[in-house]
């Protein structure tokens, strides 16, 4: 089918734990994988744009694939990341709400396949992430000429995780800059939490994102990233709460090598978006229908 947008393109806006994404069905859409970028980065930008920190495709998966559908992630200045973990959950109670599958299914990210729990009220997710790699801990950086103990952890994407005594009182985006383009994690950067631990059980977690350049209120696998590192230097069991810079509540279980994230996944409206507006230029099956425009 070819996609005549009459001007507009129909999008959901949920949110994960205050980190909030568009989300599009690109199975009406098809619109192709070279103009995603673009799109997120012309469609995230606040004001401007629908805002959001990042721009999510669903869409049917390969014939004869296990996977109940697959997804294209944008962060929000347009790079592609493999994963996201708020999004994720989000992706999956949409996905399930538009027909890709049953409350439990598994979709697939450019880091691997995601298996996700919708909860029967729709609200909650559970997911499993990918298995953590290239754990490294207490790497001593110099940032703006104060030393720093940094671990890493990549739980889907990567994650700089630093320990402290009061994270409300830290920059966290001049921080948070200046470790993401350290040279230490050159030349992907990483995403930079900052934790305090409360207890055993419980952690303050804010986080600057990679692609939003920027705090955002949440970030999944950054929370995942900083329970496991927290764990392995035997900070915090492996029953997690973490409490977001947005106050919300997210829930990180460890259960040897693999690691849940659970946490609110909330449709918040449904829209119809201007492409014109949002300065996207049409595509050469969109021209055809100019005059609708
Ligand atoms: N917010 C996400 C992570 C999104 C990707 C990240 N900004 C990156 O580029 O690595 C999450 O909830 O995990």
């Amino acid at each position: 089918m070819t996609y005549c947008p009459s001007a507009t393109v129909p999008f959901y806006k949920m949110q994960g734990s205050g980190n909030d994404f568009v989300v599009i069905d690109n199975r009406t859409l098809k619109l192709p994988r070279e103009a995603m970028s673009e799109w997120a980065s012309k469609i995230c930008p606040r004001a401007f744009g629908v805002g959001a920190d990042g721009l999510i495709f669903l869409e049917n998966a390969p014939e004869g694939s296990e996977l109940d559908f697959v997804w294209h992630f944008y962060n929000a200045d347009g790079s592609r990341a493999e994963m996201c973990g708020n999004g994720s959950r989000c992706a999956a109670r949409l996905g399930h709400e538009l027909g890709f599958g049953s409350r439990t299914l598994v979709f697939g990210t450019d880091a691997g396949p995601i298996h996700a729990e919708v909860s029967e009220s729709l609200d909650i997710v559970k997911v499993e992430l990918t298995p953590p790699l290239d754990l490294a801990l207490n790497a001593e950086l110099d940032v703006d000429g104060q030393k720093i103990s940094v671990h890493f952890v990549n739980t889907g994407v990567p994650h700089a995780v630093t320990i402290w005594d009061d994270v409300a009182s830290l920059d966290v985006v001049k921080l948070g800059r200046a470790l993401r383009n350290h040279p230490h994690f050159a030349p992907a950067g990483t995403n930079v939490n900052f934790i305090e631990i409360k207890d055993k059980n419980h952690i303050l977690i804010r986080t600057y994102e990679r692609g939003v350049e920027g705090e955002t209120y949440a970030c999944g696998t950054g929370n995942a990233a900083s329970a496991l590192i927290a764990h392995e230097l035997g900070l915090v069991d492996a029953e997690v709460e973490l409490t977001t810079s947005g106050n919300e509540i997210l829930n990180i279980s460890i259960e040897k090598d693999t690691v849940f994230l659970q946490g609110k996944a909330i449709k918040t409206y449904k829209g119809e978006m201007y492409l014109e507006a949002l300065g996207i230029t049409p595509g050469e099956e969109m021209r055809q229908c100019a005059h609708e425009l």
